[in-house]
C-alpha cells in the first residue's frame, strides 16, 4: 500500500496528567458489604434495586503523562490489570462511565473525543463483528461506512484489494470471519482502520491469543504502519525479545503509574540503573525483556513499591520532557490535526448496507429461521385438528370457536414478540462498537425492516394450514380471508414492536424476559377471553387500551363473527341466555362491530409508541456505555 499519510502533518498525540477513576463498591463483609438479599436476584436487577453495596472510588490510571509521534510505535507494557486498557481508552477518549482528568492533545492542541474518533483509529482487544460474512464482505460494509461517499465503488474495492494483500489476507479474503485465525482475525481488524488511513493507530492487546509467528505478522505489520508516518501505540502483555525490538518507545506502567517512558533503547539502562524493576540483585547487562517479564508478572508487580518507583521516574528528564514536548514551539508550530473532508453514506445507503449486511447473515442463519417456522406449522396442524370438528350449532361449538380465536391471536403474539427478545441484547456489543459509523436511527430501522417478512410469512402459512381444517372466514369467502391476514400481519407488526422495545431497554436478554411476564399477564387477563370486557374492574380494565391481545382478539373476533348471521339450533340452553347470531356473541364477549377503525388505529399507534420507546432505549445506551 503506498505511504497514504504522506503529506499529512506530522503528528503528535499526547496526554497530560491523566486519571481515571471509576465508582467502586466495597466488598462482602463488615462495614460495607452488598446486602444479603433473601431471593436469587439477578445481577443486573442487584444494580439497579441497590443492592450492590455502598459506592467508593477507584483509581485506575493514576497522573500519567506521555506522548507518541508520528513514524513511532509505542508498546504499553505492564502486569494484568495495571491500567493498560484504560489507558488507551482514557487518551483515546473512548472510554465512557469512568472520570476522566487530564488533556489529550494532538500537534498541542486539545483534541475533542470527536475528533479522535476521525483521525485516531482504534483496534479493541476483543474482535466484534457479524462472524457469518466474508472478509471481503465485512471490509465492503466498512468501506461503505467509513469511506467517502464519492469514492467511486471500484475505487473502493481496489482499496479493499491493496488492504488485503497488504496485510497478508488476500488469500482468506472469501473465508468467513468466523473460520479465520486468530491472527487472521486481527489483521481484518486493523485493515478496517487503517481502510481510512488515519495519522494515530491504537490497538489494545494485538496480540492476545496468538502464536509467536502470528504476533511477529501482526507487529511487522504494525511496524510497517508506523515507518508510514502514523504514530502507532499498542498495550502488549508480554513480549518475546524479538518482537520487542519492532517497538520504537516503550511506557512501563505499574498500578496505573509511570515507571517509564521513553525510547525503547533506554528502557534496559534506565531499569537496571534505577533499580526500578526493584530488583537491587540484577547485573546492568540483564536483558530488558527479562525486567519486563518480572514487572509483568502479577506477584513481583504487587511486591514492588509504586510509589517510590514512580516518584524516582517524575524527576527523570524523560518525564520533564514528557511534560513539555507536547506544548513545545516544535510541535505546536506544525499544522493543527482536522478530520479528513470526507462524505459520509446518506442515511438511506446506511439502511440499504445494514439491510444487506441483515439479509446475508440470515441467508447463512437459515436453519434457524426455519426451524422456528417449521414449530410453528407444527402448532397450527395440532390447533387445526383440535378444532376439526367444530359447529355453531352449540353453546359448547360458540365456545370452541372462541378459543380457536384466541389461541391464532396469542400464538401470533407471542411469537412475534419473544422472536425480538434477543435482538438488541445480542446485536448490542457490534451496534456499540460500530456506533460511530451509522445513525441509531438507520440501526434501528433495519432491525424493524428485518421483522416485515417474518410478520408476513408466519401468519400466512399458520393460518393457511388452520384453514384447511377450520373456516376461519365463517363463509365470507377469498375478502375475509385476506382481511383476516391483514389483522394477523398487523398484529404481527405490533408484537415485534412490542418485543423491540423491551428488548432495547435491557442489556440482559434473562432480565427482557422477566420484565415481560407482569406486563404479558396482564394485557392477557384484558384481552376478553377469561372476562367479558364490560366485567373487568376499572383499575385494570385501562391496560386493554396498551394490549396487543386485546385489540387482535377483538379485531379478529369482529372478523369471524360478524360473517355468522345465524347460530344453528340452541336447544340446550334458555332463551335468555342463547347466542342466536354473531352479534350476540361479540356482544357477549364486550365487543362491537363498531369498535373495527378503532382498533385499527389504536393497533397502528402502538406500533409507533412500541417503537419509539424501543428506539430511545437504544439511543440512550448509545451514549451511556463504553464503545471499545
Ligand atoms: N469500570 C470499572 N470498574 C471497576 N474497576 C475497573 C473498571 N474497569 C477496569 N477496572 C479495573 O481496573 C484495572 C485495570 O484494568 P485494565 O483493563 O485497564 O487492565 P490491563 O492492564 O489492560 O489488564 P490486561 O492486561 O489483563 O488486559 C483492573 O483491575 C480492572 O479490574
Amino acid at each position: 500500500m503506498e505511504a497514504d499519510t504522506a503529506g499529512a502533518p506530522p503528528v503528535t498525540l499526547s496526554w497530560r496528567h491523566v486519571t481515571v477513576r471509576v465508582p467502586q463498591s466495597p466488598g462482602p463483609g463488615p462495614g460495607g458489604g452488598p446486602l444479603p438479599l433473601p431471593l436469587p436476584l439477578p445481577m443486573a436487577l442487584r444494580g439497579w434495586v441497590g443492592c450492590g453495596g455502598r459506592p467508593g472510588e477507584k483509581v485506575l490510571v493514576d497522573d500519567v503523562s506521555g506522548s507518541v509521534d508520528g513514524g513511532s510505535f509505542l508498546a504499553l507494557v505492564g502486569a494484568s490489570g495495571t491500567g493498560k486498557t484504560t489507558l488507551l481508552t482514557a487518551i483515546t477518549k473512548r472510554l465512557r462511565g469512568s472520570a476522566v482528568t487530564g488533556d489529550v492533545l494532538l500537534n498541542g492542541r486539545a483534541a475533542s473525543a470527536k475528533l479522535l474518533s476521525r483521525v485516531c483509529g482504534f483496534v479493541p482487544q476483543k474482535d466484534l463483528a457479524v462472524d457469518s460474512l466474508t472478509t471481503t464482505e465485512h471490509l465492503s460494509f466498512m468501506a461503505a461506512m467509513r469511506l467517502d461517499a464519492r469514492l467511486p465503488a471500484a475505487a473502493r474495492s481496489r482499496r479493499i484489494r491493496v488492504l488485503l494483500a497488504d496485510l497478508g489476507l488476500s488469500a482468506c479474503a472469501d473465508t468467513r470471519l468466523a473460520c479465520l485465525s486468530g491472527g487472521e482475525r486481527r489483521r481484518v481488524a486493523i485493515a478496517v482502520q487503517l481502510m481510512v488511513s488515519p495519522p494515530v493507530l491504537a490497538l489494545d492487546e494485538p496480540c492476545t491469543g496468538l502464536d509467536a509467528e502470528g504476533s511477529r505478522v501482526v507487529l511487522e505489520a504494525l511496524r510497517r504502519e508506523a515507518g508510514r508516518g502514523r504514530a502507532v501505540l499498542c498495550t502488549v502483555h508480554q513480549a518475546a525479545p524479538d518482537l520487542l525490538r519492532l517497538f520504537t518507545d516503550i511506557l512501563v506502567l505499574a498500578s496505573g503509574r509511570v515507571v517509564f517512558h521513553g525510547p525503547l533503547q533506554d528502557a534496559q539502562p534506565y531499569l537496571t540503573g534505577t533499580r526500578a524493576s526493584g530488583r537491587a540483585d540484577w547485573a546492568p547487562e540483564t536483558p530488558l525483556n527479562t525486567m519486563l517479564q518480572h514487572l509483568c508478572d502479577p506477584a513481583a508487580a504487587a511486591q514492588l513499591d509504586t510509589a517510590k518507583v514512580c516518584a524516582a521516574f517524575a524527576r527523570t528528564s524523560y518525564a520533564s520532557h514528557l511534560q513539555e514536548y507536547p506544548v513545545s514551539e516544535e510541535v505546536l508550530g506544525r499544522d493543527p490535526i482536522r478530520p479528513p473532508d470526507t462524505k459520509h453514506a446518506s442515511w438511506l445507503t446506511e439502511v440499504r448496507w445494514l439491510l444487506w449486511r441483515e439479509s446475508v447473515d440470515g441467508r447463512r442463519n437459515k436453519n434457524r429461521f426455519f426451524t422456528q417456522l417449521f414449530m410453528f406449522l407444527v402448532t397450527a396442524t395440532i390447533m387445526s385438528f383440535s378444532f376439526m370438528d367444530v359447529t355453531l350449532s352449540s353453546l359448547a361449538g360458540v365456545q370452541s370457536v372462541r378459543g380457536l380465536l384466541y389461541l391464532i391471536v396469542s400464538e401470533v403474539v407471542f411469537t412475534h414478540s419473544y422472536a425480538v427478545f434477543y435482538t438488541f441484547p445480542a446485536g448490542l456489543p457490534v451496534y456499540l462498537r460500530e456506533v460511530d459509523l451509522y445513525s441509531s436511527s438507520a440501526y434501528y430501522a433495519t432491525k424493524v425492516l428485518a421483522t416485515v417478512p417474518r410478520a408476513l410469512v408466519k401468519p400466512a402459512l399458520f393460518v393457511c394450514v388452520i384453514q384447511l381444517q377450520v373456516d376461519l372466514t365463517a363463509g365470507g369467502g377469498v375478502v375475509a380471508f385476506l382481511r383476516l391476514l391483514a389483522i394477523l400481519f398487523l398484529t404481527a407488526l405490533t408484537a415485534s414492536a412490542y418485543g423491540c422495545m423491551l428488548s432495547a431497554q435491557f442489556q440482559d436478554p434473562e432480565l427482557v424476559v422477566a420484565a415481560t411476564m407482569p406486563i404479558d399477564f396482564i394485557t392477557v387477563l384484558v384481552a376478553g377471553i377469561f372476562n367479558t370486557i364490560r366485567s373487568l374492574p376499572v383499575y385494570v380494565s385501562w391496560a386493554r387500551f396498551v394490549s396487543v391481545f386485546f385489540y387482535a382478539h377483538e379485531l379478529l373476533s369482529i372478523e369471524f363473527w360478524r360473517n355468522v348471521s345465524r347460530i344453528g339450533a340452541v336447544a340446550d340452553c334458555p332463551d335468555s341466555q342463547c347466542l342466536h347470531d354473531g352479534a350476540a356473541v361479540l356482544d357477549d364477549m364486550g365487543f362491537a362491530e363498531e369498535h373495527l377503525g378503532r382498533d385499527l388505529l389504536c393497533m397502528g399507534s402502538l406500533f409507533v409508541g412500541f417503537h419509539a420507546v424501543g428506539f430511545l432505549g437504544l439511543f440512550r445506551r448509545s451514549r451511556q456505555m463504553s464503545t471499545y
